[in-house]
């Protein structure tokens, strides 16, 4: 059986590749966003005491169901509201159900650092996520091999968009120079797998270059785990299905 993160890239190519077609960068460059100055995600995790970034996410590969009907302009203003330092929206629709739309509805209504959580394959998508307001990117060590990260990368700077650069396992920080790199993110989920547990991320924590911000991502279900993942030496937390879990709670009782 082919594994999901295989699956998931080689259909990103090929939705990539018909993108190009339908809109091209030159109609990209021509959104209002594009021009637009980026607000730091890597400022924003620093003058933070928990540095959190909470996550826009439907569904996912490994839950089908999270928030399926969650309202991206009421999520986004209430992460604003809680204190988060920056906001990751999902923006692939196959697998999590969201789209470059919700980029551009949650940049409308907060002042947040928004992150453009999605496999990043091909430059094509870093102009994209500029036009549709992304101030940084994601990505994934495990995805693409070091050249094309390198690439990936070094186009993502020059539009202004910062790199959230995300392993699993210590070697792969050898996979992208850290000139390259603004925040390093360690996936605590086996993106093979599934298995996901905080320990992966504080296991790597003496690994991970000093210089550089970190982030602790996926499995965080509480906040006593946040505190305790900062207190051991983490700048940051990506937290997905536990805040939209909430706020489906939220949404129920003010109905
Ligand atoms: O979440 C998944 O099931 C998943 C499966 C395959 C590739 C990526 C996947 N998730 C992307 C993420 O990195 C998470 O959404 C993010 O770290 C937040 O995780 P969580 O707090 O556990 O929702």
């Amino acid at each position: 059986m082919k594994q999901i993160l295989e699956e998931i890239i080689g259909y990103q190519q090929l939705v990539v590749n018909l993108k190009k077609q339908n809109m091209p960068v030159d109609v990209l460059k021509s959104f209002p966003e594009f021009s637009s100055p980026t607000r730091s995600l890597k400022q924003a995790v620093a003058n933070s005491e928990k540095g959190i970034i909470a996550e826009f996410k439907r569904r996912s590969p490994s839950k089908e169901t999270i928030n399926l009907k969650a309202d991206v302009m009421e999520i986004a203003q209430r992460y604003e509201q809680m204190g988060a330092a920056g906001m990751s929206v999902l923006t692939n629709q196959r697998y999590f159900g969201g789209s470059l739309e919700d980029l551009q509805l949650a940049k409308s209504v907060c002042k947040l650092p928004l992150l453009r959580k999605d496999f990043m394959v091909d430059t094509y998508q870093m102009y994209e996520a500029k036009a549709y307001g992304a101030d940084a990117i994601l990505l994934i060590a495990n995805a693409l091999p070091s050249e094309k990260l390198e690439e990936l990368a070094i186009l993502a700077h020059d539009l202004g968009l910062e790199v959230l650069f995300e392993i699993h396992e210590a070697d792969e920080i050898e996979k992208l120079a850290p000139k390259h790199i603004d925040l390093i993110g360690v996936n605590n989920r086996n993106l093979r797998t599934f298995d996901v547990g905080i320990q992966q991320g504080l296991d790597m924590l003496p690994h991970l270059p000093s210089d550089l911000l970190k982030i602790s991502e996926s499995g965080i279900q509480d906040m006593e785990t946040i505190e305790k993942l900062i207190q051991q030496g983490f700048n940051g937390v990506l937290v997905g299905e536990f805040f939209m879990k909430q706020q489906l709670s939220e949404s129920n009782t003010s109905k």
